[in-house]
């Protein structure tokens, strides 16, 4: 049991920008928390000077929190959080497998590559049996890192186990709604990443804001459209996870994948935009994999096309902006 005793303690797998934020966050509202970071040299520095130099400069991390490079030590707490890129949620649950976790929640957004899957059902290969749930929503780390106000969702398949998780973390600076739609919120998150390249590349084009409207409101058909056929429930993409999230990633530019969206709207390369970030941008590697899924299950995902054709294809933004304004007139709705 941790500082709060009824509350148990809490690992967080992975010191980036969302981890070291949620961490802090959580520490400064008096749960117990152990941060590891995977560079034993910079989870030095950390724990000496209170400060994530690389991934949240500026922001004094609370005193209570510990950081560590000893994995085990973060992974045998009460409820472990991985805060990894989508790309090594899979390594990271494997790594965990071993040590029994009671409780797992992983805060990354996106789908495995190669698979094409859904992050739920990588925790359920790699942790089978393994309470487990995503914690997602809109939530920028600078922000969250800052003590500002946020609201997320917790989503389990057990909605009892996705209330029990949300209380770990729910505080008044961080509301955390629960929710059974684990597809559903998992959708969201990894679309809407994709969404965010292809607003940050309209507004780079300086399309205006009609258009930018126009693209996150189809966008939110587009995303419904594909978790629905996954058998996600609408009511989720109207919530935090979904138009929430999509909001924010679409207009904030703190937002990574908007950034890299707005670099190549000017005509940057995508390698330069991606490298200057230093941060990882899940819509570029989820735009692939969601497009592969659309495909398998007949759901037209057409602004998801139009991003891999700009990121992958070499089709140039405006090309791209044509071929959608000359798809055939529809009427309004979740179809194409
Ligand atoms: N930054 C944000 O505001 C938010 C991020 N997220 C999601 O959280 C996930 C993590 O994002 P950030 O922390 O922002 O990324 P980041 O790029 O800031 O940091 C990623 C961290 O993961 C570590 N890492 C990378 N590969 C690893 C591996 N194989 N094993 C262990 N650690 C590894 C890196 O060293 C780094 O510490 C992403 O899926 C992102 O979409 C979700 C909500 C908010
Ligand atoms: O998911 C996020 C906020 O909810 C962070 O978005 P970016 O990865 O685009 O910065």
């Amino acid at each position: 049991m941790g500082a709060s005793a009824s509350f148990p303690t809490l690992g967080v797998l992975g010191a980036g920008s969302w981890g070291t934020a949620l961490a802090a966050a959580l520490a400064r509202h008096g749960r117990e928390v152990t941060l590891w970071a995977r560079d034993a040299d910079a989870a030095a520095a950390m724990q000496s000077t209170r400060e994530n130099a690389r991934y949240l400069p500026g922001n004094r991390l609370p005193d209570s929190l510990s950081i560590t490079p000893d994995f085990d030590r973060a992974a045998t707490a009460g409820v472990v959080v991985i805060a990894t890129p989508a790309a090594a949620l899979r390594a990271t649950a494997a790594r965990l497998a071993p040590l029994a976790p009671k409780a797992v929640v992983w805060l990354c957004k996106g789908f495995e590559e190669g698979s094409d899957r859904l992050l739920h059902e990588v925790m359920a290969e790699a942790l089978p049996g393994v309470p487990a749930a995503a914690l997602s929503g809109p939530s920028f780390a600078r922000e969250v890192a800052a003590g500002l106000p946020c609201a997320l969702v917790c989503a389990a398949d057990d909605i009892a186990l996705a209330d029990r998780l949300a209380a770990v973390f729910h505080s008044e600076a961080m509301r955390v709604y629960a929710s059974s739609d684990l597809a559903g919120v998992e959708v969201c998150g990894a679309i809407k990443n994709v969404l965010a390249v292809a607003a940050g590349v309209a507004d780079g084009l300086e399309l205006g804001l009609n258009a930018r409207a126009a693209l996150i409101t189809r966008g939110l058909a587009e995303m419904t459209r594909l978790g629905l056929a996954l058998g996600a429930r609408t009511d989720t993409f109207m919530g935090l996870a979904g138009v929430g999230d999509l909001i924010l990633t679409c207009t904030g530019d703190l937002s990574r994948n908007r950034r890299v969206g707005l670099a190549i709207g000017r005509g940057e390369a995508l390698a330069d935009a991606v490298g200057a970030l230093g941060q990882v941008a899940e819509g570029v590697r989820s735009a692939r994999p969601a497009r592969e899924l659309g495909r398998r299950l007949g759901v037209e995902l057409p602004i998801t096309e139009a991003v891999c054709r700009v990121l992958f294809e070499g089709v140039t933004p405006r090309h791209a902006l044509a071929e959608l304004l000359a798809r055939d007139r529809a009427r309004e709705g979740f179809g194409g």
